[in-house]
């Protein structure tokens, strides 16, 4: 017979104290007071929202938060001793958001963050501080919102070398060219749409250029890689100078226009670790041409599980409160490790990969001139840069007043196109500047 179980003392609720209170910061009241009961049965007591802080205490946010304590000073949350875990959900690399983060590790409070910027900026910083306190950092919402994906790599992957990990990881820019691919949007009302909806940051110029899925990169690369992060290392194309044509002409050959970020690490060459967002033309059956809308996905390749594919909201409130509170719940339990999967001490430097160097086929559209002596220029500048032209469409009266000419070059290094293009921009007769875009095989 087994024996009788121990009667346990109930554990002490888990405070908590949220800054910041916007799109996400609402969400994250809102998901913490709907799954009360089950998020306490699942964590193994209840977890309390103890006080609220951010800019504007009377802003109308569709939630009522009278109930709860409010200080008008972040810095409060972390003096107080009635608090056990801070929810930082302000954003910004720097500024008030790395203060809030650094006093209350320093204090030696958890702390949970959305902040992929502050993360990708300072993580192995605030990792080491966690480390000193021996307290927990989680960052669950900063990467692919919703999708648990930190969690997968960090624990559920965590036996497989990772070889190469890639995705779709702003669902702004996703949002914008599902719209331009599936209603003819233009680039702006596509932007305002994905604001509209919250999906954007504060500077969404973060989203189109690429930055905020450099930023989600870099994270993802430290983790799989077991490397110290690098932001400084990520090139990064956003997706503003896609025009509706980029679009329709990647539908024409097989492939939907998606912005992807992707980071592998070469061992033949020193471990050198790429990292890299661009738009890029996506296989018609590949699993990421399927991402539609805000949402977000990563593959990642491990060595023993092979393949593995998630998919879910990458913005939103309801998503990034979902990964929020995954975090506090974990926290409750007591069931967290270093940020990075292992200790900072542990982490590679590893060396910068030529993004140029990397091969594969590519996608040019460029708008000329009609004119007689054009296409020869166009053949002459492939050939001085030593790209071989797979096929070749040209179409006529483009807005702008040219000729579209679209090309599919066969595989090469991207600094032969980088060469090419470069020539050609320099021409009176190629209108506007030319663009490319990787071709995935993966
Ligand atoms: N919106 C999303 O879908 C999403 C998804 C994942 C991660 N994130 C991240 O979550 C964080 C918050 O994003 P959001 O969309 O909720 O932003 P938001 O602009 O809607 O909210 C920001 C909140 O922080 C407060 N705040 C800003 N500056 C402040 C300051 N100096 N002092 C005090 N309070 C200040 C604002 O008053 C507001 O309450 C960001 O780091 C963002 O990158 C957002
Ligand atoms: N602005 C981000 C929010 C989620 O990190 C996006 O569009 O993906
Ligand atoms: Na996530």
């Amino acid at each position: 017979m087994s024996p009788s179980p121990t009667p346990t003392t109930p554990r002490p609720p888990l405070r908590v104290a949220l800054a910041g209170i916007g799109v996400v910061g609402g969400g994250v009241v809102r998901l913490l007071e709907a799954n009360r009961e089950l998020i306490a049965r699942r964590a193994g007591r209840p977890i309390e929202i103890v006080a609220l802080s951010a800019r504007d205490r009377h802003k109308d946010r569709g939630v009522d938060l009278s109930a709860y304590r409010w200080e008008d000073d972040m810095g409060a949350l972390v003096a107080a001793d009635d608090i056990d875990v801070v929810v930082e959900m302000v954003g910004g690399a720097d500024g008030p958001a790395l203060t809030l983060a650094r006093q209350a590790l320093g204090a030696g409070k958890a702390l949970v963050t959305a902040n992929k910027a502050m993360i990708a900026h300072h993580g192995i910083d605030l990792a080491r501080l966690a480390e000193e306190k021996d307290t927990p950092l989680k960052y669950e919402a900063a990467v692919a919102g919703g999708i648990p994906v930190i969690k997968a790599i960090r624990e559920g992957a965590s036996a497989n070398e990772i070889a190469r990990v890639y995705g779709i990881l702003n669902g702004t820019c996703n949002y914008i060219l599902t719209l331009m691919e599936r209603e003819g949007a233009s680039f702006a009302d596509a932007l305002a749409a994905a604001q509209a909806e919250g999906y954007a940051e504060a500077d969404p110029t973060f989203d189109v250029d690429g930055v905020d899925a450099a930023h989600k990169l870099s994270i993802l690369a430290a983790l799989c890689f077991g490397t110290r992060l690098d932001i400084g290392a990520v090139a990064a194309t956003g997706i503003r100078d896609l025009i509706a044509a980029d679009i329709r002409e990647a539908e024409a050959l097989g492939h939907r226009v998606r912005l992807i970020g992707m980071a592998e690490r070469d061992p033949a060459k020193g471990g050198a670790l790429y990292q890299h967002v661009q738009p890029c033309l996506v296989p018609a059956d590949h699993p990421l041409a399927y991402v539609p809308g805000a949402l977000n996905a990563v593959v990642a390749e491990g060595n023993f599980v092979g393949r593995l594919f998630f998919e879910g909201a990458g913005a939103g409130a309801g998503p990034t409160a979902s990964a929020i509170v995954a975090d506090i719940i974990d926290i409750a339990r007591d069931e967290y490790g270093p940020a990075f999967a292992m200790p900072v001490s542990a982490l590679d430097e590893a060396p910068v990969a030529d993004p140029g160097a990397r091969v594969g086929k590519h996608y040019v559209r460029l708008i000329v001139e009609d004119r007689i002596g054009v296409l020869a220029e166009i053949a002459t500048a492939m050939r001085d840069a030593g790209v071989s032209i797979e096929s070749f469409i040209q179409r006529g009266d483009e807005a702008g007043g040219g000729v579209l000419i679209a090309l599919v070059t066969h595989e090469g290094p991207a600094r032969a196109i980088h060469a090419a293009l470069a020539a050609l921009a320099a021409s009176d007769h190629v209108v506007g500047e030319p663009m490319h875009m990787p071709i995935l095989a993966l």
